[in-house]
């Protein structure tokens, strides 16, 4: 088996409860953590992690009220900073060679347009280690504003070229209407263009940055030739992100670009 590259998102979904303030999932986090350790470890896969806010940025965002004071983008950075070294540290538990990447650092928006210093990560990956980046706030040629941990998984593809690119999120898959509508069923293969035409719902819980929808949409603003791969899967289901990342067969939603 010949080196992969793997961006992996860790939806926020995952990670916590984002119905509850600050509620994190150890147990799933911790298994997250082992299962990126074996697929580093036994399929020489070069990994890109990517988490999104759940239960933190996306709570002290919804409580602000928005970003309209230094305060509440202070605060913002604070707890993101916070999920992302609980989430490092799990990492670290079982040696896995994570380093933890503010995106506020490395990450600007000019006139709409994102633009991430991609050097550090490109060495970073060469050198074997795994960089873990968050969705966060960003500073642009305006106002600080919420960049999705979709977002930059996305632009990172675009940049790095993945074999794979993994959004990995608290339900099986997408599907043809919100999933806790009764006969909701999973789709195995939609193409971006079908997405729009998806009765896609809101996301459980804190949510400021457009859900599920919104995760997709942005597919269409960077998706290219040289991604062989993009799926949706739940990171629930003990030994999805293990089999997802070293290319085995896992239950979700394909995306055709
Ligand atoms: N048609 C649909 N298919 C799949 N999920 C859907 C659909 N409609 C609504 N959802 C909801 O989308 C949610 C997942 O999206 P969400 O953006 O919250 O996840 P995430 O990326 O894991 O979180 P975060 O943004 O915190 O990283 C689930 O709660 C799911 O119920
Ligand atoms: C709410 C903040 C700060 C980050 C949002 O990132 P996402 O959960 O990937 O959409």
């Amino acid at each position: 088996m010949g080196i992969t590259i793997n961006i992996v998102k860790i939806g926020g979904s995952v990670i916590t409860d984002k119905s509850k303030p600050f509620s994190l999932r150890h147990d799933v986090i911790k298994n997250i953590a082992r299962e990126i350790g074996l697929a580093y470890n036994k399929c020489k896969s070069r990994i890109v992690l990517i988490h999104g806010g759940g239960s933190f940025g996306h709570y002290v965002v919804d409580e602000h009220g928005g970003l309209d004071t230094m305060e509440s983008i202070l605060q913002t950075i604070w707890y993101m900073r916070e999920l992302n070294m609980i989430f490092t540290d799990y990492l670290h538990y079982y040696n896995i060679p994570g380093v933890p990447m503010d995106t506020h650092s490395i990450a600007f928006i000019d006139n709409g347009k994102l633009e991430i210093n991609i050097k550090p990560i490109r060495k970073a990956i060469n050198n074997n280690f795994i960089p873990i980046l968050y969705g966060d706030i960003v500073f642009t040629d305006d106002i600080p504003t919420i960049l999705s941990g979709d977002e930059i998984a996305w632009y990172l593809a675009k940049e790095l070229r993945p074999s794979r690119l993994l959004f990995a999120t608290s339900v099986r898959g997408i599907y043809d209407r919100d999933p806790s509508i009764e006969g909701a069923k999973l789709l195995n293969l939609i193409s971006l263009k079908e997405i729009k035409d998806i009765d896609i719902g809101k996301s459980h819980g804190y949510d400021v940055t457009g859900g599920m929808k919104k995760k997709l949409l942005l597919g269409t603003l960077y998706a290219c030739e040289g991604i062989l791969e993009v799926i949706v899967f739940s990171g629930l289901e003990k030994g999805n992100i293990f089999k997802a990342i070293c290319g085995y067969s896992v239950e979700g939603t394909r995306i055709m670009l």
